[in-house]
């Protein structure tokens, strides 16, 4: 009894834990990154990568990304400043340090959306985020739904489905993700990601009130 009420007063006071939200790229993952960022104000911290992609139309630096030069994230890589990064599609993306303590220290809730190299790096960390994939459908959907968000060149866009291969069978290992979400309807993935983080939710807006 006594050790449940300690243990319960030290996971309060080491903070919600963080989310890693990973799947093949155009499963949804901004989509409904976003519907959450929007319900939830002021308890959902995004995870600001860095990138060497360049900026889609309506992306800001700073917000959606920090983009920068393929030389400048080797070297902050080779620093030591980055707790993961990876090759993905002929591009280079990491999680910077800093980027989870600016939002660890507002006592949000972290999200990362990171690729499933990412997600092994993680795992070799302490971070002991909850791991979610937003699989979509079928790879024909995901093609479509890539190809209509019109962001990928051709070449861009075949690798992106190369890596969408992996991913979707490397998901269907017990061992990798905590949740599992297939986005076909929008609003019922969006349903099922709540239900999936309302103990973390319900911690931060706990700690608010008090
Ligand atoms: N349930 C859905 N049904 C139909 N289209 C969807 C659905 N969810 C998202 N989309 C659309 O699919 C496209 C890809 O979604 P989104 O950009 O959110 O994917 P993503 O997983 O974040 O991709 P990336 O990893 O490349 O950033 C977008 O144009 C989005 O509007
Ligand atoms: N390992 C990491 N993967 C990341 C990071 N930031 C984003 N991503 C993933 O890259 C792909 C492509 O993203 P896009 O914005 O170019 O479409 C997608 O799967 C993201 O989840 C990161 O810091 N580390």
């Amino acid at each position: 009894m006594y050790m449940k009420f300690l243990s319960r007063i030290f996971s309060a006071m080491a903070g919600p834990r963080p989310i890693v939200l990973s799947g093949p790229s155009g499963a949804g993952k901004s989509t409904l990154l976003k519907k959450l960022l929007k319900e939830y104000d002021g308890v959902f911290g995004f995870s600001i990568s860095h990138t060497t992609r360049k900026p889609r139309q309506g992306e800001e630096d700073g917000k959606d990304y920090y983009y920068v030069s393929r030389e400048t994230m080797q070297a902050g890589i080779a620093n030591g400043e980055f707790i993961e990064s990876a090759e993905f599609s002929g591009n280079m993306y990491g999680t910077s340090k800093a980027a989870v303590q600016d939002v660890q220290a507002k006592n949000l809730i972290c999200i990362l959306d990171i690729d499933m190299q990412g997600v092994m790096n993680i795992k070799k960390t302490d971070l002991k985020p909850i791991y979610i994939t937003i699989l979509p459908p079928s790879l024909e959907a995901l093609e479509k739904r890539l190809r209509d968000r019109k962001t990928e060149s051709e070449e861009s866009l075949q690798k992106r489905l190369d890596a969408a291969r992996v991913d979707m069978e490397l998901s269907k290992q017990p061992d990798i993700f905590d949740v599992s979400i297939v986005n076909d309807d929008l609003e019922n993935a969006y349903r099922q990601l709540k239900d999936a983080l309302i103990a973390e939710i319900t911690k931060v807006q706990n700690a608010k009130k008090s």
